[in-house]
């Protein structure tokens, strides 16, 4: 079972955001004094309301004082709803752009993830997050922006209205505050769990989904592609049923959210009748009191209301800064020095809790040297080659290794894009006669000689087709232009003895010349023209020395080589 990625707590999210605001704060001081003078301008309504009551009830109203009144009430309506509406424009705009900048920081921080964690946590976990999450904080936006930045200024606004009115207003409205306030804690507390275990199962449906198109062929093969079907089924009607959840308590908000709206209704009109009867109070203005209750009632419910896609985008947030604080602290040291060398000490390995895969590997490659690594399946040769090229971290131990590491794995991807952008990933700079020449010297020029478009010729889905052993090449040609300090190869398509075996055996000569290198041998042939050869078994190195010492010796390494020798 995949364990996830941490989710980050609500003070690490707190101080997170707070950190990310950094740069954006000026802008949002600025909006935060626009809103509460749009909002302060909405006032005037319902005071100017109550004014005319008055006057009304002492028959002293004429037409010019109600043209007046209405005249200031439509200016300070267009002033308050074009303040408003420049109010939310400008949140949302520092809104999207703290979203982007965090997008990029998970963006960024999850290419630096140890690969056993990311493997560990399930890939699905980290696409869900990165997707997912990312769309529940921007969908959020257009719903809680401006509940946000409406609400809090009304209800400063109004509640000040009120007390200025007659304190008894805005104390009536305290009748009705324990309901929303017991509501939202009833929400706060309920909903963080239901929506992260919506969140949860969409992940988990998404890691079955992944896997089931990853392992296509696998799943053709063995023919379980209903038993994937179902597992997929199963994990979607588990999405379904955690949704439901949901809504249930959004409903259940909704009718506590009913009840404080008529209490408050209630009270506001109750304490207004009162007031009037002791001639505390006009009633222009229980009226306007009433108009400001009613006022403040919408925005508040829209709050309350939104407080759902609140709580769900800050579970969103509280996973994606999960993944983004997750700082893997190896026990063991990874270095990258300036210099040509390798040098491991002591490394130990295991993924996630299961036995040693390296077992205490101490290991030096002088710079400019070529290494072989040699050994059965499991034996641990990848694992090393991973812990070298630095995607995985020692558990105990020192890796040292060169700044600039390349390395050919045996999942060799060809990029969506054209033949040039397939070769020059990481070396940006190189122009087309550089890239010619790289791809001559590994034997790849076949390749442009096919593609319709020469250089600018799409590969990757959808693309022009290449074959496998043209992808490696390909890979070869990249790391050759990549010009690195260390490459590491652990590439296995070919089979030992073919055409492509010998072709690939000339281009890898010529990407490793003049650097230092580790060889994963999967052919022994590879093996055979190193400096210096290392036999691995149950993630132990068992013997170390050149192809003829070792051949001489006649240990583990000679009866391999005889066993290759004889299937060639
Ligand atoms: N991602 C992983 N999670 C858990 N165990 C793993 C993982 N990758 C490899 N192992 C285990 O670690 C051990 C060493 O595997 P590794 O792939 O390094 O061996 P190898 O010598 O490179 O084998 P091969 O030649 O088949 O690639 C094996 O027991 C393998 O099952």
């Amino acid at each position: 079972m995949n364990q996830g990625l941490p989710v980050a707590g609500g003070r690490e999210t707190a101080i997170q955001v707070w950190q990310l605001s950094r740069g954006y704060r000026l802008r949002l001081a600025a909006t935060g004094a626009l809103g509460l003078l749009s909002t302060g301008a909405d006032l005037v309504v319902p005071v100017a309301i109550g004014f005319l009551v008055d006057r009304a009830q002492a028959g002293t109203a004429n037409l010019a004082t109600v043209l007046t009144v209405t005249a200031v009430m439509a200016l300070s309506a267009v002033l308050g709803a074009s303040g408003t509406a420049l109010t939310i424009v400008l949140a949302t705009h520092v809104y999207h752009s703290l979203l982007a900048a965090l997008r990029e920081r998970l963006v960024e921080h999850t290419m630096t993830l140890p690969q056993h964690l990311v493997e560990q946590a399930g890939t699905g976990d980290l696409i869900s997050r990165s997707s997912d999450d990312v769309n529940a904080v921007a969908d959020a936006a257009p719903t809680v922006i401006p509940a946000i930045t409406v609400t809090v200024f009304t209800i400063v606004v109004s509640l000040g209205g009120l007390a200025a009115l007659e304190w008894p207003y805005a104390a009536s409205f305290a009748v009705a505050l324990p309901v929303y306030l017991l509501a939202v804690r009833w929400f706060l507390r309920t909903g963080p769990g239901v929506y992260r275990a919506e969140r949860t199962a969409m992940s988990a449906r998404a890691q079955q989904i992944l896997e089931s198109q990853r392992g296509y062929a696998t799943v053709l093969g063995f023919g379980i592609a209903e038993q994937r079907h179902q597992a997929v089924m199963t994990d979607s009607w588990r999405v379904a049923v955690q949704s439901l959840r949901a809504r249930t308590v959004l409903s259940m908000l909704n009718a506590r959210l009913n009840l404080g709206e008529y209490l408050s209704l209630a009270t506001v009109l109750v304490v207004g009748f009162a007031l009037i009867r002791l001639e505390a109070s006009t009633v222009g203005g229980a009226t306007t009191a009433m108009l400001l209750v009613l006022r403040l009632l919408g925005p508040l419910n829209q709050l309350l209301l939104v407080v759902d896609t609140l709580q769900s985008a800050l579970t969103s947030l509280s996973r994606m800064l999960g993944a983004v604080t997750t700082v893997p602290v190896p026990p063991g040291n990874s270095q990258q020095t300036a210099g040509r060398a390798v040098q491991l000490d002591q490394v130990s390995f295991r993924y996630g809790q299961g036995p040693l895969v390296l077992d205490h590997i101490v290991l030096n490659v002088p710079p400019g040297q070529h290494l072989a690594v040699v050994g059965v399946s499991g034996a641990g040769k990848t694992t090393l080659a991973g812990l070298v090229a630095g995607t995985h971290l020692p558990e105990s131990g020192t890796v040292i290794r060169p700044r600039r590491t390349a390395m050919i794995t045996q999942e060799i991807h060809v990029f969506a894009g054209t033949l040039r952008d397939n070769l020059t990933l990481a070396a940006p700079e190189a122009g087309d006669r550089e890239i010619q020449a790289a791809l001559a010297a590994t034997g790849a020029v076949e390749i442009l000689d096919h593609a319709p478009n020469g250089l600018d010729t799409i590969l990757g889905v959808n693309g022009h087709p290449i074959t496998e052993a043209q992808a490696q090449q390909l890979a070869l040609a990249r790391l050759l232009l990549a010009d690195a300090d260390l490459v590491i190869l652990d590439e296995a398509t070919a089979e030992a003895g073919s055409t492509y075996a010998g072709e690939l055996d000339r281009a890898a000569d010529a990407v490793l010349a003049g650097r230092t290198a580790i060889v994963v041998a999967h052919r022994l042939s590879q093996a055979a023209t190193c400096d210096q050869i290392v036999v691995m078994e149950q993630g132990r190195i068992i013997e170390t020395g050149q192809h003829d010492e070792l051949l001489t010796a006649g240990g583990v390494y000679a009866r391999l080589w005889a066993a290759w020798e004889s299937d060639r």
